[in-house]
């Protein structure tokens, strides 16, 4: 026999099986629909009991039912002969068939781990480990390894075609794809790591971090549900941009239970998408800033009432500026919170009152209780109260900011005359441009530092929420609906999250780290990233510092990623040329595909640059099938947005170099490299990061070399 005939009888051995499955899986979809009929068929019958039992009939159904409604493209993508003559074939989920026999698992199962981790060194007991690749329903190729030889029968055929270096080279649609069918061993063993303690997984561009980081958040749900999906697990990402990139992986792996936020969307009511030059990125990231805040929290309220007049009885009671201040601040000493100490402030101001009104022997004055009922009823004296002493919100005290000669106070001795004038002229489009990416965390320092008396919350528990430890098909529903009774649970500001999952870690600033570290304060992490990425220019022993507390005391697991999965090996060359020029002797990773196209570098006159750039995005659009990205200096997008107008829009994405953080296209424009580079201290790093965008091609366009 020819090997393509080899091949079209195996193809058509895995078809066979394929088709058992789907058919399998059409029949239990059915099923699942019966259910939830015979469910609804129960109210009529009308008694509390059966409709309790509907309820939870028509609950579970309905689940079940949606979940075998997805699509499972490559529902079956793998196969593993072992040594004892087993034959488990590995998927998208589990399923099983009417004898309850297995006719796929799970790829987070145990059994599946081999799937990723055999080699032929430690082939684990497996002999073959086979890649299916399909198109719907329809398998189009296979790719075997064949990692124990002399185990392997006489008429074993092993065939292949590159697989992987194939699902390397594909387009780029505009959401990112999960990996599920060839997760690398390095990769397999983060995903697979101890759910406790922190998971810390480095690398450089393209190796997987992030793909590895959700797959890991679908393992973790898989492997203990109960804990996972009903603690919940955050996921979060630089931009909005990115998180929208990034939102198809989960659902694609059947799980959609995860919270995925950006660093700019993480308090309540709130979707900053303005990014601050990097220099007032790090005065507002910084630790100082605490104190900074601390110390308007404290403060009288701007406008407030500068001292109280009341006519007690014919006697005129009158509290100065001083008095005001000596209340509110034995009311708030250190570590009480203003909107919780409103009642203490309140007992002050009475206090101060009855002492001057005995002082000044007021006529028939009643006894203290009394005294105080009568003054509480007065409108004029109530309306003083809440005007002094009013409940703040977060974006009111960092309004008060602001004001040059308030945050001057606030700043003094903490912060520099530079990045004092840094702040005021940033802070004073606050209140017309809203809040930026690095404000957000400092608005929820204040709400931890403001306080909110809050009404105690009953916990309404859903009676149907199911328990951990799902397994396959038949359970594959209850977690989803597990997860989603967990999720509607929750209050919108959840922070007691059992695992967080942080991307492009190394961006994330002291005072970020805070805001993550409060809602964490019991979960296990996953944290990935990459140094040489990093914008943060601030101190970098603050930075370690507040990522340490952040993490507490919890062990660690340490990884690394060593292969470059995204770019072609022309186009990383060029990013690591610029990286290693900076940082000599860092460790870099391996591009492994090349694909013979070298990076094009043009310099063109400020006139001519809004043509090249429409040029070279149309020409990539000719030349690519996916995506193509353009990435601008920060200042300029919208301006060189509105050049490449009208182009492909489902296919063209204009972003910042830094909205480009963990993002990825097909072929990608960079303009005015240079500007990105000399931007900031931070400059080269982000460079690196938008020359490694690319999976095909590469074209910079500047007004000057960027070497
Ligand atoms: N094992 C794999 N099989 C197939 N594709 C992979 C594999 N690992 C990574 N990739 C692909 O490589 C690309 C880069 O992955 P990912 O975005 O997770 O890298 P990253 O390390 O987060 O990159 P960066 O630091 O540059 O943001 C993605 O398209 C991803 O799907």
């Amino acid at each position: 026999m020819t090997d393509a005939n080899i091949l079209q009888q195996e193809i058509a051995l895995e078809q066979r099986h394929v088709d058992i499955v789907y058919a399998r899986l059409a029949q239990l979809r059915q099923e699942a629909a019966k259910a939830e009929k015979a469910g609804y068929g129960l109210a009529r019958v009308g008694n509390f009991g059966a409709l309790v039992e509907r309820d939870a009939m028509v609950f579970h159904a309905a689940r079940r039912r949606q979940a075998l409604d997805t699509e499972h493209e490559g529902l079956v993508f793998g196969r593993l002969d072992l040594k004892t003559g087993q034959i488990y074939h590995v998927g998208r989920l589990g399923i099983r068939g009417e004898a309850s026999e297995s006719l796929v698992i799970d790829w987070r199962a145990p059994a599946a781990a081999a799937f990723y981790q055999a080699t032929a060194k430690d082939p684990r007991d497996v002999v073959r480990r086979r890649m299916i690749r399909s198109t719907g329903e329809r398998v189009t190729g296979i790719e075997d390894d064949l990692l124990d030889p002399e185990a392997a029968p006489e008429d074993m055929h092993i065939v292949g075609d590159g697989a992987l270096l194939a699902s390397l080279g594909r387009a780029t649609g505009t959401g990112m794809k999960d990996i599920v069918a060839t997760i690398q061993q390095e990769q397999d063993e983060a995903i697979r790591a101890p759910s406790s303690g922190v998971t810390i997984v480095s690398g450089g561009p393209g190796t997987g971090k992030t793909a590895v980081a959700l797959h890991r958040a679908a393992y973790l749900l898989y492997s203990d549900r109960s804990r996972f999906a009903g603690g919940g697990i955050l996921v979060v990402g630089p931009s909005g941009v990115f998180v929208n990139y990034i939102a198809t992986v989960l659902p694609s792996l059947g799980e959609d239970s995860a919270t995925l936020h950006s660093l700019g969307s993480l308090v309540v009511g709130i979707n900053a998408v303005r990014v601050d030059p990097a220099a007032v990125a790090a005065v507002k990231g910084s630790l100082r800033m605490r104190t900074v805040l601390e110390r308007a929290t404290r403060d009288a309220v701007p406008f407030g009432p500068t001292e109280l007049r009341l006519l007690y009885r014919g006697t005129l009671l009158r509290l100065t500026a001083e008095d005001l201040d000596r209340a509110r601040e034995r009311a708030l000493p250190k570590g009480t919170r203003r909107n919780e100490s409103r009642r203490a402030g309140f007992d002050n101001v009475f206090q101060a009152l009855w002492t001057q009104a005995q002082r000044l022997r007021v006529p028939t004055l009643p006894a203290r209780p009394d005294f105080e009922a009568e003054l509480a009823e007065r409108d004029d004296f109530r309306d003083f109260l809440r005007a002094w002493w009013p409940r703040l919100r977060p974006m009111t005290v960092l309004e008060w900011l602001a004001d040059p000669e308030r945050l001057r106070r606030y700043a003094h001795g903490i912060l520099s005359n530079a990045e004092i004038r840094l702040l005021r002229d940033a802070f004073a489009t606050l209140s017309t441009d809203g809040p930026t990416i690095a404000d957000v965390a400092l608005l929820d320092e204040l709400d931890a530092l403001l306080g909110q008396p809050r009404k105690p919350q009953q916990r309404n528990r859903n009676p149907f929420h199911a328990g951990g430890g799902v397994q396959e098909v038949s359970t594959y529903a209850d977690r989803q609906q597990a997860a989603r009774a967990a999720a509607t649970e929750r209050p919108e500001d959840y922070r007691d999250y059992a695992h967080v999952v942080v991307d492009e870690a190394q961006d994330v600033s002291p005072m970020q780290w805070r805001m993550l570290g409060r809602r964490a304060s019991i979960a296990s992490w996953t944290i990935v990233g990459d140094p040489l990425q990093a914008a943060w220019t601030g101190d970098p022993a603050e930075l370690s510092r507040a990522r340490d507390q952040a993490l507490g005391g919890k062990k660690r697991h340490e990884f690394t990623l060593s292969t470059n999965y995204r770019n072609s090996r022309e186009i990383f060359e060029v990013a690591a040329a610029v990286i290693r020029r900076a940082f000599p002797g860092e460790a870099l990773p391996t591009a492994v595909r090349s694909t013979g196209v070298a990076p094009i570098e043009r310099i063109v006159t400020q006139a001519e640059l809004p043509g090249a750039v429409r040029d070279a995005v149309t020409s990539l659009l000719a030349q690519v099938e996916g995506t193509v990205g353009v990435i601008t200096p920060v200042p300029r997008r919208a301006e060189m947005a509105a050049w490449v107008a009208g182009l492909a829009d489902d296919r063209v994405q204009v972003v910042t170099s830094l909205q480009a953080k963990g993002m990825e296209y097909d072929g990608v424009v960079l303009t005015e490299p240079e500007d990105i580079r000399t931007d900031s201290e931070s400059g080269v790093r982000t460079l690196y990061v938008a020359l490694s965008r690319a999976t095909q091609q590469l074209i910079t366009l500047g007004t000057r070399p960027y070497h």
